[in-house]
């Protein structure tokens, strides 16, 4: 499948025709992207209208995270509004690059959304945070030493994560706490003294995704909105060491709460 990046926005717009032609939609309104314990998400947010394997469509590709679903889906909210969610994303210790990691926002944005809703599992370094805890994003540090910008592009990022999303969700469910998500580059987790260093620059979660794709949005003028799920305590925070089936279990046990939450941002 094209994976030429040498026009990203090009290569977006490549994208979204192929997904306005396949799917039989002129637009979206709202991107969704569901990370490691969001699968369930789309299920309660409306009528699917279709959807596509990211493999087929210019720019995608399979995940490489098996269990995650891999598909693009465009589904129609009661309000009538238009919802794409790609239930996978290409994370930048797949060693592609960074145009393919930030694709997803690109097209959505080509499909002329206002709004992006990214979402992903990561390491809470808050130990009262326990796994299943979710979390908006209220800040990021991009501790990956690269970005999707080329050239003199000084944007602003002050609100990258804005706001009203943040209070929005505050509101729908008051016991969500806020919290600055740490992108490292993976695919190792962190040592304890990597998370500790984390902590002390301020960050509260450490994921292997995310803050690329909150600059991409910011490029793009997207109104952004950031939810993680905290599968496990970040390495070091509990004695015990991390362990990949108590990420899936915390996932799947959190999967009935996210679907919901999710619904009810997406149409309220
Ligand atoms: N970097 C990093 N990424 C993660 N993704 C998940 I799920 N848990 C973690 C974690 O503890 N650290």
């Amino acid at each position: 499948m094209h994976h030429d990046f040498s026009d990203p926005t090009a290569t977006a717009e490549l994208a979204a025709r192929a997904i306005r032609e396949r799917l039989g939609i002129d637009r979206a309104d709202i991107g969704l992207v569901l990370g490691s314990g969001w699968s369930a998400g789309a299920d309660h947010l409306g009528e699917i209208i279709g959807s596509l394997p990211l493999a087929e469509i210019p720019g995608f590709s399979a995940p490489v995270v098996t269990g995650h679903g891999g598909d693009l889906l465009a589904i129609r909210v009661s309000t009538g509004r238009i919802a794409v969610v790609l239930t996978g994303r290409t994370h930048l210790y797949e060693g592609r690059g960074v145009e393919p990691v930030v694709h997803g926002v690109r097209t959505v944005a080509a499909l002329g959304a206002g709004t992006m809703v990214l979402t992903n599992g990561c390491g809470g370094l808050n130990p009262s945070w326990e796994p299943g805890t979710v979390v908006a994003i209220r800040d990021h540090i991009n501790l990956t030493g690269t970005t999707p910008l080329r050239g003199a592009t000084f944007i602003d990022m002050t609100t990258t994560w804005m706001p009203e999303l943040v209070q929005k969700v505050q509101q729908i469910d008051t016991s969500i706490p806020t919290g600055v998500y740490a992108q490292f580059h993976g695919p190792s987790y962190e040592t304890p003294a990597e998370v500790r260093m984390a902590g002390i620059i301020g960050a509260d979660l450490v994921g292997m995704s995310t803050a690329l794709e909150a600059i991409a949005a910011r490029e793009a003028g997207l109104d952004l909105l950031g939810l993680s799920l905290v599968t496990n305590l970040a390495a070091g925070v509990s004695p015990e060491p991390l362990d990949h089936a108590e990420v899936v279990a915390a996932g799947r046990a959190a999967a009935p709460r996210l679907a919901t939450l999710l619904s009810r941002i997406v149409v309220e």
